[in-house]
């Protein structure tokens, strides 16, 4: 049984990386292997005098195996922009064999490899490649990041329908409250929770320190649907 899966959300900025690196710090309690990969990351800041990803250390510190960077983060791309954008300004091209390769190395090494995505689902990656294609191309379940606020509805609808016109299977979803001023909050949940017809893995409050480890309290991974109970 397999315990990877690709990490989507309805927009950037609404969460993927906390509850990504809750995902892992859940996952290597639990006994696994369990390794973040972020396939592209776009934006990067001098952090104790080198630049790196935000994303990435989180994703990193997060996990328990080490492996190389190389195969955590392929395409690290400096400008906070779409990763097709930022690798153009660069004359990087973002290359699909390239991604799989650096996953099927890290699915060697661990259990569970947590695949974050750039952005929303279908962030474009290269002329003719997205975020959707990317996570067709690794046949992984999708877990869904809902960032809690005004319109979220509307775009965990479409990224749903998105995620099955694809193939893919949406394995479990989980709303990250990144407005605590929301109004009617509950019954926003609520209505996902009848419409998006899958499991929900728990609601992060809005909280005063985003730590991997506050959010893990937070989510249930018993009901996240694994590539081979989908297979069943
Ligand atoms: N439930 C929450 N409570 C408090 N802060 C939150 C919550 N969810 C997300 N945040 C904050 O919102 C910001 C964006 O979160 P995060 O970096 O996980 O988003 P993302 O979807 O991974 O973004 P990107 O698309 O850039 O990868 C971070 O500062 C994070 O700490
Ligand atoms: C820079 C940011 N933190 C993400 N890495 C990339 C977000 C791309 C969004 C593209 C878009 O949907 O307009
Ligand atoms: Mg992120």
């Amino acid at each position: 049984m397999t315990h990877h899966c690709f990490v989507t959300g309805t927009d950037t900025g609404v969460g993927k990386t906390l509850v990504s690196s809750a995902m892992l710090s859940l996952l290597a309690a639990s006994g696994l292997r369990a390794v973040g990969m972020k396939p592209v990351a776009a934006g990067l800041e001098a952090i104790d005098g080198t630049w790196c990803n935000e994303d990435v250390r989180r994703l990193e510190t997060a996990g328990n195996v080490d492996a190389p960077l190389a195969l955590r983060c392929p395409y690290l791309l400096r400008a906070p922009m779409s990763p097709h954008l930022a690798a153009q300004e660069e004359g990087v091209r973002i290359e699909l064999p390239t991604l799989r390769a650096a996953f099927e190395a890290l699915a060697r090494r661990a259990d569970a490899v947590v695949v974050e995505g750039a952005g929303g689902f279908r962030v474009p990656l290269a002329e003719a490649l997205d975020g959707a294609d990317l996570a067709m191309a690794l046949g992984l379940p999708v877990v869904l990041v809902v960032g809690l606020r005004l319109g979220c509805l509307n775009h965990a609808l479409l990224t749903a329908e998105a995620i099955r016109a694809r193939g893919l299977a949406l394995a479990g979803w989980v709303g990250s409250t990144i407005d605590p001023h929301m109004l009617a909050l509950q019954s926003n949940v609520d209505t996902l929770r009848r419409r998006l017809d899958a499991p929900l893995l728990g609601v992060l409050p809005h909280l005063a320190s985003p730590e991997a480890a506050v959010a893990a309290r937070h989510l249930d991974l018993r009901a996240l649907r694994s590539t081979a109970a989908l297979a069943a």
